[in-house]
Formats: structure tokens, sequence, C-alpha cells
């Protein structure tokens, strides 16, 4: 019925009568019963709150207004595929300087003024800063470069270039950056210059020499012929120079763990200065200077970035359990779900508010005491026996449980003893740790014996004093994985269990053996279902709900929140 459709979509328009004066109230009335038996096929586009005729409104409860558990049992191609990453390479380039002008001025009756070159623009920075609300690094992963800025050139009349334009690099809190290779021409040209000084040491001839310049330093007035300037006694070059900013540059190999919002973003580096301008080249042996010199070059820095904390709260649980829809229940995410097992097949983050800002703040808890308006939940993939040897999804998914501050459990309760289930994934997740301990002893003791930090390779040139080994220099760098990161233990986050499905018929026995069980945990009497010495058991509590329904998922926030203050 097409023209049912389209009229049903149209009367509910404001601008109905506007549009079409024509058509009279009856005929509005009739249409809008006829759009009511069509609802499901316009209604997704309007978002109206027409209420559907489904079979799925005989459970919901009358309070609730339809759409909003529609949501939770989606039809399968109603999500939204949110791009993640957590771990990135990338490379920066901070901006290179502008070159100096060579310019004279020239005015009525002054055929050849006096120098008047300005100098060229600084380059524009690189700015890092973690911030709240941004959950993945897919965004830098697919740029892979980063450029700031060049400064623009001097020109005349002693103007000086404009600064080239800063970049300010915005991670999610919780990420972790650290240095692969770095390269600074301006290091390199200080090792060069030290080791050519050292040789004019030796023959006893510093400062200006006639004739002989480096071509890749000077600018030169393009009116002049070749030959003067190999007449020319050149001035002594400036040298590389730094911008002061350079000074605040976090030292190399850069190690960053960006931990805690911050309010103010980090230098991390600075542009290259300019070149100067003629007028900086005017001595009683050349009044008139036709030389300028050029922009230092841009340092690039190569940086791995990867995400220690992926969310505050991490949803582990078999595949199945229902922990899209929770999420779904609890966050405006669009996570996909589905009656099959492995639906989900990369965290999705979900943002649960947990003050509107209307009147007094609900909770006001945080880790160091600032008030906390929302928390992250993780629905992460879910997890099989044996997904330590790497079965199913494996290690990766293990991977990001082991990024949640707080981990919560989800359990059918219709699909058997979830007692069983809680140890099962307790178990796994205590392999993975047993595992991943034996792999960072594995890689330190390697590195012990033959790993060399990828220091700034000029620095390591000043210091042996070896200058011009090119095979040092093209060693692939980014190929050399760098060391796993050092997170803290599984078992001593805190933890909880949400029990799912409750709505479902005979599922109350299996909760009460759930919750006697926890207590018993909790009270020393049966061991950490991890099988570790020190887990965590303050007060691992069971929450039961119908995520499809969006019945006691209100409790959850409550929960987390107390988790969260420690
Ligand atoms: N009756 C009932 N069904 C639920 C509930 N929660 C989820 N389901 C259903 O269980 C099925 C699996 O839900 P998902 O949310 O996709 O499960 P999952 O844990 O994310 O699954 P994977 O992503 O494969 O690991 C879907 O058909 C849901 O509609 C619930 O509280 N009650
Ligand atoms: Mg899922």
């Amino acid at each position: 019925m097409p023209s049912v459709r389209s009229s049903g979509c149209l009367i509910s328009g404001t601008l109905t009568p506007f549009l079409y004066p024509s058509i009279n109230k009856q005929l509005l009335r009739s249409l809008r019963h006829a759009a009511r038996h069509h609802v499901p096929a316009c209604q997704h586009r309007l978002n109206t709150t027409v209420a559907s005729q489904s079979n799925s409104q005989d459970i919901l409860p009358p309070s609730k207004p339809p759409q909003d558990l529609e949501r939770l049992d989606p039809s399968p191609d109603s999500y939204a595929l949110t791009p993640f990453t957590d771990r990135c390479t990338i490379t920066f380039h901070a901006g290179a300087g502008g070159h100096g002008c060579i310019s004279f001025l020239r005015e009525k009756y002054i055929a050849a003024g006096p120098p008047n070159g300005g100098d060229g623009g600084t380059g524009g920075n690189i700015y890092i800063q973690a911030v709240r609300g941004e959950t993945s690094l897919h965004k830098l992963a697919r740029r892979g470069i980063l450029k700031a800025g060049a400064g623009k050139n001097g020109a005349g009349k002693n103007r000086g270039g404009e600064r080239g334009g800063d970049v300010l690099v915005t991670v999610p809190v919780g990420t972790v950056l650290r240095e692969v290779w770095r390269r600074d021409p301006v290091a390199e040209e200080e090792a060069r210059a030290y080791s050519e000084r050292r040789k004019a040491k030796r023959a006893e001839e510093d400062g200006a020499v006639k004739g002989q310049y480096r071509r890749d330093q000077w600018m030169l007035y393009p009116g002049s012929q070749p030959s003067e300037f190999r007449n020319m006694e050149f001035p002594k070059h400036p040298g590389p120079r730094r911008s002061n900013l350079a000074l605040v540059q976090p030292k190399a190999p850069v190690q960053l763990d960006l931990d805690k919002p911050m309010e103010q973003p980090m230098l991390l580096a600075a542009g290259a200065l300019g070149g100067l301008g003629n007028t900086h080249f005017v001595s009683t042996d050349m009044p008139r200077p036709k030389i300028a010199t050029k922009g230092e070059p841009g340092m690039s820095l190569h940086v791995q970035l990867e995400l220690k904390l992926l969310a505050d709260v991490g949803l582990v649980g078999l595949p199945n359990a229902g922990k899209s829809t929770l999420l779904r229940a609890l966050t405006n995410s669009r996570a996909r779900v589905g009656d099959w097992a492995f639906t989900t097949l990369q965290p999705n983050i979900g943002t649960v508010v947990l003050d509107s800002h209307k009147g007094r703040p609900m909770i006001t808890a945080g880790r160091r005491g600032d008030p906390r308006t929302n928390f992250t939940i993780a629905d992460i993939p879910g997890v099989i026996e044996d997904a330590h040897l790497d079965k199913g999804l494996g290690l990766s998914f293990l991977r990001h449980i082991e990024r949640a501050a707080v981990l919560a459990f989800v359990v059918d309760l219709s699909a058997g003893d979830s007692v069983a289930a809680l140890r099962a994934l307790w178990r796994e997740v205590g392999e993975y740790e047993t595992f991943r301990n034996e792999e960072i002893n594995a890689e330190t003791q390697k590195r012990l014996v033959d790993w060399k930090p990828l220091v700034n390779r000029a620095t390591s040139e000043f210091e042996s004093d070896t200058f011009g080994d090119p095979e040092v220099f093209e060693a692939d760098a980014s190929e050399m994985p760098l060391p796993p990161l050092t997170l803290p233990p599984i078992t001593s986050k805190p933890w909880f269990v949400v029990a799912t499905k409750a709505d479902l018929p005979e599922t109350q026995e299996n909760f009460a053996a759930l919750q006697s069980y926890l207590a018993a945990v909790r009270d020393g009497t049966v061991a950490h279902p991890s099988g570790k010495k020190n887990a965590w058991k303050d007060r691992p509590s069971a929450v039961p709900v119908s995520a499809i329904k969006a019945e006691g998922v209100e409790r959850i926030p409550a929960v987390v929140v107390d988790l969260l203050s420690g």
C-alpha cells in the first residue's frame, strides 16, 4: 500500500496544513487510522510516538513507551557498526620553519636602499590532550600521518612570515603513548656541526671560509650571478637553532601514560624555527647582503598509541548471554543484537549518563572526589572455553577485558547452572592472566639480553661522534615491536554479576544459587572463582535483570559507581 504509507508519513508532519490546505479534517482522520495499521514501515523514519500494534506490546508494562523497548530487541539490520581501534601507530610531523627573505628598501629617489628582508615564520607544533568522551583511536589510526603547518617565508619591509598551524591530537583518557622512532633534523645538524667544529679545531681554521658555503643552508638573491657567491666571504652560519618551546618537549624516547583528563594540551613536538632575513647579515664588509638562511626542517615522531583503559566497566560473558542487549538497555548504544553466538565481533562502548545536569547532581562520587557524571561500558565479544589458548576470538577480546576498571560478569539465568558459567568465565580470565604474566616475563628476559631502546639516533651519534653511517639510519625501526604494556592484574579488579534473562520462567532457583555462591566467596568459605590468592572479593554482588524489558537495569549504575569509587 504505498499510497497509504506515504500519506501516513505526510499527516504526521507539522507543515501538513500549510502544504496541503485542501485536506479536510475528515480525510486526515481516516488517513491517520490507515497509517496506524501501517506504522512499522514509516515509524522508523519519522520517530513519532504512534503506537505500534505489534505482538511485543502484550509483554510490555504499560508505563513504558513502546519504542523504548523495541530498540532492545531490534531487527538484525537495526544496528550501527561503531568503528573501534585500541592500538595504532602514527607519525607526527612538526612544521618546518619558513625561509628568511632577501629584500632591499626601494622608494622614490632611493634606488638601492638598505636590506629589509623579514625572518621566516615558525612551524606549527604538535600537541596532545587526553579528553573524556573519546573512546577509540580509530580516527587517528585512519590518519596514519599528522602534519603541522609549515611557517610562511619572510617578506620585504621587515615582515616576518606567518606561523604554521598547530595540530591538537585528542585521545581517550587511558591512552599510553610510546615512541618508536624519531627524526630530528636539528639534532642531526647539531651533531654534524659538533663533529665539524672538532675537525676545524684540529686544522686551526674556524670561522668564515671564502667561497665555501652549504647551499642547503642559505637563500641566495635570485638576481645575482653564481660567481658572485663563489668569490664571496660568507658570514658564519647561525647554526642549528631550536625554538624555546622545544625545552618543554618531553625527553626522548617519549613515554606518556595519559590516565587522567588533561585541562591543557601538552606539547609533543615543537615546530622548527624560521630562517633569518638578510638584515641579520649586515656588516661593514657587506652592507647589502644578498643572502638569508633557510628555515629549519621540522622533526618527525613515530609513536604507538594504545588504550590502557578501554572503559570503566567491561561486560564479560559467554556468547549469547545478552551483553549487547544490556548495553542497549543502559546506554544509547546501537550494538548489534542477535540470537546466535558471536554477534559482537569488536567492542562497543556506551556511556551511561548519571547526571542530566537538571537540578542537583544525582551521584557525586569519583575516583579522586571529583563528581562523576557518567561512566563508560564496553560490550566485549563472548568468551568461550579455552579462549586463553586463542580459541574462538581468543586473546584479542581477553586483552580488552584487561582494560576495564570494573568487570561485570553477564550470566544467562535461562542457560543452565549460572554458578558454573561464572566459574568458567573466571577460569578463562585467570588462565589469561597467568599466560600474560609469563609473556611479560619472557619479554623482559629477552630485552635484557638483546633489546636496545630506540633512542633519538642523532643524540646517540652526538655521543659517539661517529657521524655518517647511513645504514644505521635506514633500519626500519617501525617493524620492531614495543614490549607489552604492564597493566594491573585482572583478578585485582572489582567485579559484580549481572544475571540476565530473569524474565524467563524457572530462573529464580538459579539466581538464588548464584547469590549464595557469591555470599560464600565474600565470606571466604569458597575460593575465589579465578583460583588466584589475592583476588578481589570484598563485595561481589549479583543484580537480576531483564535487559530485553529494561527491568532491573536501573540498579546497575549505583553498583558500578560504588565499585569505581573504591
Ligand atoms: N528473554 C530475554 N532475552 C534476552 C534478554 N537479553 C538478551 N536476550 C536475547 O538473547 C539473545 C542474545 O542477545 P545478545 O545481546 O546479542 O547477546 P550477546 O551476549 O551480546 O551475544 P554475543 O555478542 O554473541 O556474545 C538475543 O536474541 C536477545 O534478544 C533478556 O533479558 N531476556
Ligand atoms: Mg553481543
